[in-house]
């Protein structure tokens, strides 16, 4: 049989639990947020391909419950979690959010691409990927949306549930065993929801298990499950089939009106019922209940297989800590980011625009103050404003730099931690890719920069010398925004701390103040400020020695001086080039070491 059309109708994955604890708060003031019937824990059973619904009031623990079956982390877990009766292997197990984290300039069809070219083996050859994701869209009925651009709040895309379908896709491709989300109806209408749900439905009916959190089922949704669990206050109310559930509560005295939906009455007894009575009837039900059997026998026999003498008390840490094994090599992370990358900046058409027109409207207004401010024939020419003009200029282009790298890390953040997370992809395949795509791009826009000022300012020596300088600085202050922006928790923290970082450079520039004359405690920070060293190179091409020196001898005289005063040494032009060259690579590798920490710490 074909990969692709095995990994289609695969077989779904039994999941079992059992003294499932987690306890939030410090150990002198626990709170324990799952704890189940006398402290015991947690225990339930999901048969292989079956769809369950997990309900119950606000706070009751649903995605606590879903996080930790699903290997998540949290704050202080017990218990054993077992898939087909063994321990539960990352890669077969998918997790959709609850919040939609997309791209906003892919497609559904190029999300799904995304995902199954770099989360599938590398055995899986490109044409079974694209027959997946070909299949995955007909499953989730995104054929008529595959080709539209996602969107976001500013450039609306497809719809809520089209996204929803979309960020389910995403997790589908990879033919996970175990499928689990968390409230994926919410937010969305009830057909969009119905429409959410029946997919889910289909999925398990093919063999994919399906855990999912529900809020408010309608009853058309309610009767798409096969299996539901309803949680009060960290203990399990209910787990059977949903189609038991109003029988078994009327063997209590708490059968639902006729014609009622079965979810609602549930919800409102679990919320209006004393907690004693909801005790004693839950305590009922879970004897009667097969789950929690199942679930033990599971257990024991789990470990009786294993020879291993463990308590049910087993911490999930062995397989929530370790990574998910990512499927493709290198070279095809970075194709796809880059691609990916570079899609974002063709179709982002404003800001595509803004990084073009910005700078040239910037430097335009420059070279118009700054009006032939090179040009030594004129009569009221003075090396001081020849000197101001290109280091407004380097002052420009670090802002320009800076600002949009500085913002694009916390922006893309959530959907770097979602990828990161499950394995598409590593911190230094995400920045080779960014790199790949901003190299290009900070050169067009340095280019740009000095062709609307070159001639209008009247500067002399080669224009390809200053295109190179600004380029290389670019790339120095881009490593020290990148940095940044993986440090800060998000863009507004960013933005508040850019002049903190971005202004200095201005000072140990040497504009105000001599490196001399700063307290050397602080000296040495110089030398992590690029613009400084982009600086120097701009005014060694404009003041430095020429080949065919037409100067007249005190304009060389006050070139020299002004060299001298900016400790800007002639024959040094390849420290300032390795000194930016330095800050660009060693800021870039810190990031990526950052963002590595930061990843691992929150997936
Ligand atoms: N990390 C945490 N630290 C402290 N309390 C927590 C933590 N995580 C969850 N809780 C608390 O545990 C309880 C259960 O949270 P959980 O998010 O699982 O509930 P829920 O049933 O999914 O609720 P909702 O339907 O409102 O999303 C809540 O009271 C919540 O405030």
């Amino acid at each position: 049989m074909a990969e692709s059309s095995r990994s289609v109708r695969h077989t779904g994955s039994s999941v079992c639990w059992s003294g499932v604890k987690v306890t939030a708060g410090s150990k002198k003031n626990p709170k324990p947020i799952l704890k189940g019937a006398g402290g015991e824990g947690l225990s339930g059973y999901v048969e292989g391909g079956k769809f369950c619904a997990i309900m119950g009031p606000s706070g009751a623990g649903k995605t606590t419950l879903l996080n930790a079956l699903a290997g998540r982390r949290l704050p202080n877990f017990e218990g054993t979690v077992l898939v087909d009766g063994k321990e539960p292997d990352r890669r077969r197990i998918a997790f959709v959010m609850q919040e939609d984290v997309l791209c906003p300039t892919q497609t559904p069809r190029e999300a799904l691409m995304f995902s199954a070219g770099l989360r599938l083996p590398a055995t899986v050859s490109l044409a079974e990927k694209r027959k997946l994701v070909e299949a995955t869209l007909r499953e989730l009925k995104l054929e008529r949306c595959a080709d539209t651009l996602v969107g976001d709040a500013v450039k609306r895309g497809i719809s809520g549930g089209e996204k929803k379908r979309t960020s389910i896709g995403i997790e589908l491709v990879v033919r996970p065993k175990v499928l689990f989300l968390d409230e994926p109806t919410s937010g969305l209408d009830s057909y969009a929801a119905y429409s959410v749900v029946e997919n889910l439905r289909q999925l398990s009916a093919v063999g994919c298990t399906v855990l999912s959190t529900i809020h408010q089922p309608s009853s058309e949704v309610f009767g798409l499950f096969a299996d539901v669990i309803f949680l009060s206050l960290g203990e399990t109310f209910y787990s059977g089939a949903a189609a038991d559930l109003p029988s078994s509560l009327a063997a209590h005295g708490l059968a639902p009106p006729p014609l009622s939906n079965p979810a609602d009455h549930t919800m409102f007894l679990l919320q209006t019922k004393p907690v004693e009575e909801l005790q004693r009837v839950a305590a009922e039900l879970n004897k009667k209940s097969t789950a929690a059997a199942s679930a033990a026998a599971a257990v024991d026999a789990h470990f009786a297989a294993a020879g291993e003498r463990r308590s049910l008390a087993t911490s999930l840490g062995a397989w929530t800590g370790s990574a998910p094994r990512r499927g493709a090599g290198i070279l095809t992370e970075v194709y796809y980011l880059a691609r990916r990358e570079k899609n974002s900046l063709l179709r982002d058409r404003a800001g595509l625009v803004a990084a073009i027109a910005a700078p040239c409207c910037l430097n335009l207004l420059f070279a118009g103050i700054f009006y032939q401010a090179g040009d030594r024939e004129r009569p009221n020419y003075q090396v001081m404003t020849h000197f101001g003009a290109i280091s407004q200029i380097a002052i420009g282009g670090m802002f320009g730099a800076a600002q949009p790298l500085l913002l694009s890390f916390p922006l893309e953040a959530a959907l770097f931690k979602k990828e990161y997370g499950v394995g598409t992809y590593t911190a230094t395949t995400y920045f080779a890719a960014k790199t790949a795509v901003e190299v290009p791009k900070s050169f067009l826009v340095a280019a740009l920069t000095w062709l609307v000022s070159y001639w209008l300012i009247a500067l002399e020596g080669p224009i390809i010398l200053y295109i190179l300088a600004l380029w290389l600085m670019g790339f120095a202050i881009a490593s020290t925004a990148l940095l940044l922006g993986c440090l800060v928790p998000n863009v507004e923290v960013g933005l508040q701390v850019s002049p903190a970082v971005l202004v200095p450079q201005i000072l140990f520039a040497g504009f105000f103040i001599k490196s001399e004359q700063i307290p050397p405690f602080l000296r040495w920070a110089q030398y992590l400020c690029s613009l400084r060293y982009g600086n120097n190179l701009f005014a060694l091409i404009a003041f430095g020695p020429q080949e065919t020196d037409s100067w007249d001898n005190s304009t060389r005289a006050e070139a020299e001086l002004l060299l001298e005063l900016n400790q800007i040494e002639p024959g040094d032009w390849w420290v300032n080039v390795l000194v930016l060259a330095s800050i660009g690579v060693a800021f870039r590798l810190v990031a990526i070491a950052a963002l590595s920490w930061r990843a691992a710490r929150t997936a």
